[in-house]
């Protein structure tokens, strides 16, 4: 479930007439945009908030705010708050990290962080983010992520935060740098000058110069004290007196003041701010409902008006809130008072907020309340949504709020509660939530499903999600035993789900089928992957979770390629591409289907059609900031550069992969160490390559298993290489052997894809041994398989020894027009080398791949085509100074200085 944004955190409180302006304030929060970051902090209603405001409101640019409250320690809900008020100042941005935030599995703060701010760069106008109320932020990884995006910020960006304590960032770094600037307590405090035009001025009393002066003191200039006592003298004959009566710290003026201004209310607005002290947002309908009266708007209004510590959320005056301080006295006085009205009230409000379509606060009041039945049964109604999305923090938040005995009583909840515990590693705990859902299924058994008081049976609000339950608990059983690398126990669970799962719930069974699909895939059966994989497929189609289709089909197509059958995996990419398109805007996964895309047509000899496919993938993945994507990508392009001979170029690529490395699902990911090996051998650095297969303990003699296939082919190549250069007969003994085994597995498992490679080593160690005849079958069989898919890069990354083996197969009559043309690439290639402009496939010799945005690419194409800037900016409805700044980006990333230099770069790159 993609949080949904309420807009009233995002609106910046507008100045008010009577407040007492504060320019050397604003003077300093000025100077302040020099740096990165602006800190207010002072206790309450020391004037915070009002200063921002009102500075933010003089500023030539609107800035973004953020008012934080306490849900906010969920990182997802933060930050797609975070960016939601971005996108309140520059619309253009954030659309991929709110996509992704919404997908069903989120990527990691930092890399949608990283997705932000690299779209904050390309905007030109300077930004101004305000987060106020920081201080309720009590979790390290909302603080990290903060730390994180203030760390790297643009330069045109600039966030200011207001705080009641100095938040857990490096502060210190910062100050020590010159990047912060501080406003505190002591810069707050109001002078006596300025105090004394609040309680002439703006509160309208007729005050003495010492009274005044009294106060200031007594208040040490707190605005906040200065306020409530202006409000406690209204109409008050002994003002003198009055102010000599009260001292102490600022809780007690606090308790004190509000007292006071309490006191002086007439008894049904007294009654309305006590009742509606629990909520933390107002609005007449809200308070109609909550305290029973009528025409609570007009009452919030005139509140506003008496200065009574009401703040606007909107313009148009339907949502307000209490001031903080005022609120926090408000409800221990009610608490005091009235001690069990307080869940009357709360329930109230979450009855309101059901009705009105607003489940995370019924859910909220609900708990409050300490109605915990119907907190439970909202929350099982919106978990299933919640379970594996970003929101899922949040409902773990709230299963951790609910008394362990209500949750307990509930299957369905119970089983939901051990897929949140899933992430924390805590499998003891999964599996203790799973057997309370068990045992009531037993009960079920016995019973029939029954609806009853917790305390006494067993209580079920989604009677559809019950249904699935049996399934549900062996989908997370599935889950358990592949986390421990149980591919049997995997396999088990995962078809005991489809067998108890209805046939309509094809969430549930899509994921079911995803399962198996990972566990036969595992084991190396690849068909029955295949068939899984597309049952899955086909379920999260009828269930509409396009990011899960297309994810599933990527997997397909790489099965597929590992079978050896490349123009069917071509096929599924491309229907898989279809569907992306189809749903309007790049999403998520689509960059990874363009890497395999690439990695096809390099596989082909098409190295700039693997190069283009990898621009556009590149360009997606920074839009959606998947570092798994980023991870192949290095790979594949390391391929490239493999292929173009640029063996050093491969290896920091591969190490730039390795930084991206995440641990994953997929098991295809191939170890990035054995990738490396391979081009090692190929420079003819023996010892490195020998030292990768001690380290990973690899041996000729190992068990083989599909997960490490790849890792024993290139062991093989390995101990090829070490024959080569000491002419054991150990060695060479070795690697026949290895390979033979190899073969074998490959084959039963049909994974052509690696017999044609293990082939062409067998032919190849042959040929080591000076025994060509021998390699010429192997090498026959190899071609044969090879051929109708239409390898290339396979036998020609081999080098010469492999072009010796190819004329002499196209003497012998062997595939003649297959070698042929393999041998024109070896050909081609050599000429490469001399002259690197001939090579028809030859990228570029600055070929740097920069990424440039789809917009970016459009406004390109429009240069091209020799229109101006204004032009642009009218065809694609951009003011031109948008336009101005896109173009300065592209020739940045270009590398060039004017439009007609970036003309010729593009084409020369194949951009255009
Ligand atoms: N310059 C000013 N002129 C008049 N009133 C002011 C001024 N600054 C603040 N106030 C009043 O003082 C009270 C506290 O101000 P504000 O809410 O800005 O404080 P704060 O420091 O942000 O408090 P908190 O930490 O509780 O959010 C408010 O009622 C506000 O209207």
């Amino acid at each position: 479930m993609a949080t949904p944004i309420l807009a009233t955190k995002l609106y910046a409180p507008p100045p008010r007439p009577e407040v007492v302006p504060r320019a050397r304030l604003t003077e300093r929060l000025n100077e302040g945009l020099d740096r990165r970051l602006t800190l207010v902090c002072a206790p309450a209603g020391f004037g915070k908030t009002t200063l921002i405001g009102g500075w933010v409101a003089g500023l030539p640019r609107p800035a973004g705010w953020l008012s934080l409250d306490e849900a906010d320690n969920d990182p997802a809900r933060f930050l797609a708050y975070l960016v939601a008020a971005l996108r309140t100042v520059a619309a253009d941005i954030g659309e991929g990290v709110l996509g992704a935030l919404g997908s069903p599995q989120p990527p990691p703060t930092e890399a949608i962080l990283t997705v932000l701010l690299n779209e904050i760069t390309t905007v030109e106008d300077d930004l101004i983010l305000v987060l106020d109320d920081y201080h309720v932020i009590d979790t390290g990884a909302v603080d990290d992520a903060l730390a994180f995006l203030i760390e790297h910020l643009p330069p045109r960006m600039h966030l200011v935060i207001a705080t009641r304590e100095d938040p857990n960032l490096p502060l210190a770094r910062l100050r020590a740098r010159g990047q912060l600037l501080e406003v505190r307590a002591a810069d707050l405090r109001f002078t006596p000058s300025e105090a004394a035009e609040f309680l002439k001025g703006v509160m309208g009393l007729s005050l003495s110069e010492e009274d005044i002066a009294a106060l200031e003191s007594c208040t040490e200039g707190w605005i906040a004290g200065l306020q409530l006592a202006a409000l406690s003298m209204r109409g008050r004959e002994d003002v003198a007196g009055f102010i000599r009566a009260f001292a102490g710290d600022n809780r007690y003026i606090v308790d004190y003041l509000v007292e006071e201004v309490l006191g002086r209310q007439p008894e049904r607005v007294r009654g309305f701010l006590l009742k509606t002290s629990i909520l933390e947002r107002l609005s007449g309908p809200l308070c109609d409902a909550v305290t029973g009266q009528q025409r609570s708007s007009a009452l919030l209004e005139a509140l506003e008006r008496g200065n009574l510590f009401v703040v606007p959320l909107d313009d148009r005056r339907r949502w307000f809130r209490y001031h903080h301080l005022f609120a926090d006295v408000l409800r221990a006085r009610m608490m005091e008072e009235q001690p069990d009205r307080a869940s009357t009230l709360h329930r109230r409000a979450s009855e309101w907020y059901e009705r009105n379509g607003s489940p995370a606060d019924a859910i909220r009041h609900a708990l409050a309340a300490g109605d915990f039945g119907r907190a439970a049964d909202l929350v099982e109604l919106a978990a299933l949504e919640m379970l594996g999305s970003s929101s899922q923090e949040t409902l773990y938040r709230w299963l951790m709020t609910l008394p362990d005995e209500v949750v307990r009583a509930r299957p369905v909840l119970s089983a939901y509660y051990a897929f949140t515990l899933f992430g924390r590693g805590d499998f003891e705990a999964v599996d203790a939530r799973l057997r309370d859902a068990e045992r009531w299924l037993d009960t079920e058994a016995e019973t029939g499903v029954r609806r009853e008081a917790p305390s006494v049976g067993m209580v079920v609000v989604d009677e559809a999600a019950f249904g699935s339950l049996p399934g549900t608990i062996s989908i997370a059983r599935a889950y358990i035993a592949g986390a421990r690398g149980d591919v049997r126990g995997t396999v088990k669970h995962a078809r005991q789900a489809l067998e108890l799962l209805p046939e309509d719930d094809h969430l549930w069974r899509g994921a079911a089928a995803a399962l198996l699909g990972i566990a036969h895939w595992t084991d190396g059966d690849l068909e029955a992957a295949h068939r899984s994989f597309a049952e899955g497929v086909a379920h999260q189609q009828i269930a509409g979770h396009t990011r899960f289709q297309i994810a599933g089909t990527h997997i397909l197509a790489d099965i597929r390629i590992a079978q050896g059958r490349l123009h069917e995996a071509v096929r599924t990419y491309e229907q898989s591409l279809r569907v992306a398109t189809e749903q309007g805007e790049p999403v998520w996964g689509t960059a990874n289907l363009y890497v395999g895309l690439s990695e096809l047509h390099r596989e082909r000899g098409d190295l700039r059609a693997a190069k283009q496919h990898l621009l556009r993938s590149k360009e997606l993945g920074e839009h959606v900031g998947l570092p798994e994507t980023r991870y192949r990508w290095y790979v594949a392009l390391a391929r490239i550069k493999e292929a173009q001979g640029d063996l050093d170029g491969a290896l920091d690529l591969l190490d730039e992969a390795e930084i991206q490395y995440v641990e994953s699902p997929d098991p295809d990911v191939r170890p990035i160490a054995a990738l490396k090996t391979r081009v090692w051998v190929a420079q003819g650095r023996l010892a490195e390559a020998l030292g990768w297969a001690r380290e990973q303990g690899l041996s000729a003699h190992d068990d083989l298993s599909y997960l490490r296939e790849f890792e024993h082919i290139t062991l093989a190549r390995v101990l090829l290489a070490r024959y080569k250069s000491d002419r054991e007969e150990r060695s060479i003994h070795e690697a026949m052997g290895l390979l033979k085994r190899l073969l074998k597995a490959a084959e039963e498992g049909g994974r052509m894809g690696s017999v044609i490679e293990i082939l062409m080593l067998q032919a190849l160690a042959h040929e080591a041994q000076g025994d060509s005849p021998s390699a010429l079958a192997p090498l026959e069989r190899a071609l044969t398989l090879a051929e109708p898919e239409g390898y290339v890069r396979v036998f020609v990354d081999e080098g010469r020894p492999m072009a010796g083996l190819l004329s002499e197969a196209v003497a012998h009559g062997i595939m003649p027009d297959y070698a042929g043309r393999l041998l024109a690439v070896f050909e081609a290639e050599t000429h490469k080398s001399e002259d690197e402009s001939h090579l028809p496939n030859a990228l570029p010799a600055r070929s740097v791949i920069e990424p440039l945005s789809a917009r970016e690419l459009e406004i390109l194409r429009l240069i091209a085509q020799g229109l101006s800037n204004r032009q642009i900016g009218e065809r694609l409805f951009l003011a031109l100074s948008t336009v101005k700044g896109h173009n300065r980006i592209i020739f940045s990333k270009l590398m060039v200085g004017r439009r007609t230099e970036a003309v010729a770069r593009a084409r020369e790159l194949g951009l255009l």
